[in-house]
């Protein structure tokens, strides 16, 4: 097989990321990005080669072996930054929930649709009765979507099954497609999303599954990396998420929180108990909670389409920042709160709607998000051996990002070395 090489020649910005692969970046490192002002990058096979001057890059380009067929992007006038991640979705599902819209605008609140036996249950229904092929074909476009917004690895979450062999389905279509499509996936086991109505009158029973059988059942199989909760007032209590959390943590499933959504319920401050990994949503977030958070290095993402769609005010995310919170940012794609595959969008909602700057958005969908999933040794930013994960966007600078808001800046992407998304469109597929 030929070297096969990536040559990005003189870009107006390369975005590295660079230095922040053992922890991710708080406080003032966020707006350190280490930008090269007309910077190259070349990659190998499936790795970056080099990233710098372009002086430096025709010399790496020189020493290539003689077999290798190099590819030339020209990205003059462009902003190329690492693979754009996001850490959290709820993205295998069948079905969708636009009914509610006009529902909530007539002021139904979204947790009386999902007390009424709607929203998730809804979902629940209908991915309950998919096939699997059916499930992984409604997957594939959502991940195509994502891929043309510039996003080459999502988590994905469970939890819309709410039966062992329905969560176990939704598990193994994530892993399908994660060595189907160009997106890498990340799993995690949310079997604790919403109290299934089979269990309605004895939601203990329910948690007992979730930890006895469930979760051995999940890491048996090696389907998921990570374990989440839905902490929320008439949903997972703190008291029920903590055992389902630590049942998760024994068998080697890391912990994730959906916390302090709806009303400030302790989340944050549970998160920061069992070592979250992540806690996510936070609108309601206590001072206590964030200071517990800054103090156990737990990552804060923050969901700001999840509360534009749902009509709230976003978290604070200054707040987070200056307590020295690391904060990445997520679209939460699911077909309630969040039905939407543009995390350059929810880039525009953060900086336009919570006044994180251009550079703390770059910093949170990128390292920080990679952080947030557990692969900051592989991916999130633009460092020599890290994968060839590259987005080219029609962008001068990091500013202009989020200066010319809500279209798709997207120009070219790079998953593991292979263009996927060339001239904003689907390319080799
Ligand atoms: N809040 C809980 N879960 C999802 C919404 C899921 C749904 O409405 O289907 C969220 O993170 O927003
Ligand atoms: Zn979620």
């Amino acid at each position: 097989m030929p070297t096969r090489m990536v040559y990005v020649r003189r870009a107006a910005q390369v975005v590295t990321a660079a230095g922040a692969s053992l922890r991710p970046k708080r406080g003032a490192e966020m707006s350190e990005l280490g930008i090269i002002e007309g910077g190259s990058v070349i990659t190998r096979d499936d790795r970056i080669l080099f990233a710098g001057p372009d002086e430096e890059a025709q010399r790496v380009l020189a020493a290539a072996p003689e077999d290798a067929e190099v590819e030339v992007l020209e990205a003059e006038g462009k902003l190329v930054t690492p693979g754009l991640i996001d850490p959290h979705t709820h993205v295998v599902f069948a079905g969708s929930r636009e009914f509610e819209l006009p529902l909530r605008l007539k002021g139904a609140a979204y947790m009386d649709i999902l007390k009424a036996g709607g929203g998730i249950l809804y979902t629940a229904e209908q991915t309950r009765a998919a096939e699997e092929d059916l499930l992984a074909a409604e997957t594939r476009r959502r991940l195509d979507r994502f891929l043309l917004h510039g996003v080459t690895t999502v988590e994905a979450k469970s939890g819309y099954g709410l039966r062992l062999e329905d969560e176990l389905k939704q598990l193994r279509t994530a892993r399908r497609l994660n060595a189907e499509h160009p997106v890498e996936l990340v799993s995690t086991f949310m079997g604790a999303h919403a109290v299934p109505p089979e269990y309605k009158g004895d939601p203990e029973a329910y948690v007992r599954l979730v930890i006895e059988e469930m979760i051995p059942a999940v890491a048996e199989a090696g389907l998921a990396e990570f374990c989440d909760v839905f902490c929320e007032e008439g949903v997972f209590t703190p008291e029920q998420s903590r055992r389902i959390l630590e049942a998760g943590l024994a068998r080697g499933l890391k912990p994730k929180l959906h916390a302090d959504e709806i009303v400030p319920y302790g989340g944050a401050e549970l998160a920061a108990a069992v070592g979250a990994v992540t806690a996510d949503h936070l609108l309601q977030a206590s001072g206590e909670g964030i200071a517990a958070m800054a103090r156990r290095g737990v990552i804060a993402v923050l969901l700001p389409g999840t509360a534009f769609f749902l009509r709230k005010p976003p978290a604070d995310a200054r707040r987070m920042i200056s307590a020295g919170v690391p904060v990445a940012l997520a679209t939460d794609r699911n077909p309630g709160s969040s039905p939407t595959e543009s995390l350059p969008l929810i880039m525009n909602l953060a900086c336009l709607g919570m006044g994180m700057t251009p550079e703390e958005v770059l910093a949170a969908c990128t390292i920080n998000a990679a952080h947030a999933v557990g692969r900051a040794s592989r991916i999130g930013s633009i460092e020599a051996g890290k994968q060839a994960d590259l987005v080219l966007f029609d962008a001068p600078n990091v500013t202009y990002l989020q200066y010319h808001f809500g279209v798709n800046l997207v120009d070219t992407v790079i998953k593991r070395g292979v263009c996927v998304v060339r001239d904003g469109r689907r390319a080799g597929a």
